[in-house]
């Protein structure tokens, strides 16, 4: 086996990946609750896989309720290196039509009702977010969904809203000045817990609809969305395998594996020790070098 063990949460529409081998099924509890699933962990050729569908298989969970600390926990405890997301998006942008695929390497954070840390408590961090993905990850997670047939876009700013409901089209529109190129209503504050969690980030977003900015396009409602995703299953799935091949044999180390060296500030003659022990994984290493 490599050094490789890459979580992949399934957003909607994908919630299986059926080309793992040697297969089992974990049942992980955290101190944030459960995950939105059990945990499918398995191995293409040499890279082990993670799997973890973030709604819940028959999507049960919506994109507030989904526990973003449990999931990036979870995957914590069941040894993953790094976390690629897979996701629906609308998008902002007339050359990033439906069916097309983003490599997203920013954020724009509109989510208002969720849990954004795994600190406080007794134990301070303060990660960047500066660089949200991990260039590494997302350029082979591209390379990969090329390999599977799909236009990539390499790099695009992703909205995060609240959601349910769609955006007004005055909000479309809004997020449009912004910048924003593609909207979703999970990433955030996902990919900020993997970066807490030390776990290198990417997110391959699959574009489903124009959103409601475009004034001879309907505007988005569900079925076009399900619709469209149906024909993009089979690509996220091919992007899997694809990503199995092309991962170097041995993973190296990455910067993101190490940031708490700088970001955790609490002296560990402070450090509440039942937060410590609860955060388990996600602290044991930058405390353990400190001497904790
Ligand atoms: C089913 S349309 C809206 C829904 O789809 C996206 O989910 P995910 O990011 O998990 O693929 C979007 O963020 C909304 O949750
Ligand atoms: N237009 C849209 N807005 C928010 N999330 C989405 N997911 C897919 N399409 C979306």
């Amino acid at each position: 086996m490599t050094g490789w063990t890459i979580g992949i949460i399934g957003g909607s529409g994908l919630y299986a990946i059926d080309a793992l081998h040697d297969v089992e099924t974990l049942v992980l509890d955290t101190p944030w609750g459960a995950p939105s699933d059990t945990l499918v962990r398995g191995r293409i050729g040499g890279v082990r896989f993670v799997f973890l569908p973030r709604h819940g298989r028959g999507h049960r969970l919506s994109p507030t309720e989904v526990n973003a600390r449990a999931n990036i926990h979870a995957l914590k405890l069941a040894g993953c290196t790094d976390v690629l997301a897979i996701s629906a998006i609308g998008s902002l942008r007339e050359e990033l039509p439906p069916g097309h695929f983003v490599a997203v390497d920013q954020f724009i954070d509109r989510t208002v009702h969720r849990d954004t840390s795994f600190f406080g408590g007794g134990l301070v961090a303060h990660v960047s977010m500066a660089d949200p993905v991990c260039p590494r990850l997302s350029v082979f997670a591209a390379e990969a969904a090329e390999r599977a047939g799909a236009s990539v876009a390499r790099g695009g700013t992703y909205l995060a809203m609240e959601g349910p409901q769609f955006s007004t089209r005055a909000e479309s529109h809004l997020y449009r000045q912004w910048g924003a190129d593609v909207i979703g209503m999970t990433a955030m504050p996902e990919a900020k817990l993997a970066r807490e969690a030390e776990l290198p980030y990417a997110l391959i977003g699959m574009v489903t609809d124009y959103d409601c900015w475009r004034e001879d396009e309907a505007h988005v409602e569900v079925d076009a969305v399900l619709a469209q995703l149906a024909s993009n299953a089979a690509t996220a799935r091919g992007l899997v395998n694809q990503l199995a091949a092309l991962l170097p044999a041995e993973r190296t180390a990455s910067p993101i594996d190490t940031v708490l060296d700088q970001a955790l500030i609490t002296h560990i003659a402070h450090v509440d020790r039942a937060k410590a022990e609860s955060l388990g994984p996600i602290v044991s290493r930058v405390l353990g070098a400190r001497g904790f």
